[in-house]
């Protein structure tokens, strides 16, 4: 059994320490990282029934995020997965997946406003990440975050859809 996080920060996102399934965010292998999220998003997918009180097509479980559990505020950097959609690893430390971190962190009482904290991803690359003010969002208590982080720009691609392509509208190959 593992207790999961529920979490919307621009995607609803299950978070969780590596460690509840005994597994190491820094060690462990990728591909049984990327698994036991995997296998979490799909369980919450059945059996969770979420709704975002202002954004239509936002209401499923996007992904599961692993933790190496550092959630009390410090400068130390705290490790992130991110596993997404259909079982993509993020190298990143996520946009929306660290605003929803920061933003478990406040509600935990681990945060305060306008601390900062630094996360990072798979690839090394980090974000850091504060805590705004707090709002309200429908209903709920929420907050307004900042992420700042660095991009790469890599391309540019055009896809073309012909008139009687049909599987061209969509489809998935596992
Ligand atoms: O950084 C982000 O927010 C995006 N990367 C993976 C999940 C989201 O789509």
């Amino acid at each position: 059994q593992i207790t999961v996080d529920i979490v919307y920060g621009g995607a609803f996102y299950a978070i969780v320490s590596a460690g509840q399934y005994c597994l190491d965010i820094r060690e462990s292998k990728v591909s049984d990282l990327r698994a036991a999220a995997d296998a979490t998003t799909d369980i919450l997918r059945k059996q969770l029934e979420l709704s975002h009180p202002e954004t239509e097509g936002v209401s499923f479980v996007y992904g599961t995020i692993l933790t190496d559990g550092n959630d009390d505020y410090s400068e130390e950097i705290t490790d992130t997965m991110c596993v997404y959609a259909e079982k993509q690893v993020d190298r990143s430390p996520c946009g929306s997946g660290t605003s929803s971190r920061i933003a478990l962190q406040y509600f935990k009482n681990k945060v305060k406003v306008n601390q900062s904290r630094t996360f990072r991803g798979p690839s090394g690359d980090v974000f850091t990440a504060k805590v705004v003010k707090e709002v309200n969002c429908g209903k709920y208590r929420a907050v307004v975050t900042e992420v700042k982080g660095h991009g790469y720009f890599c391309g540019n691609s055009t896809f073309t859809l012909e008139e009687n392509d049909v599987t061209g509208r969509g489809f998935l190959l596992q």
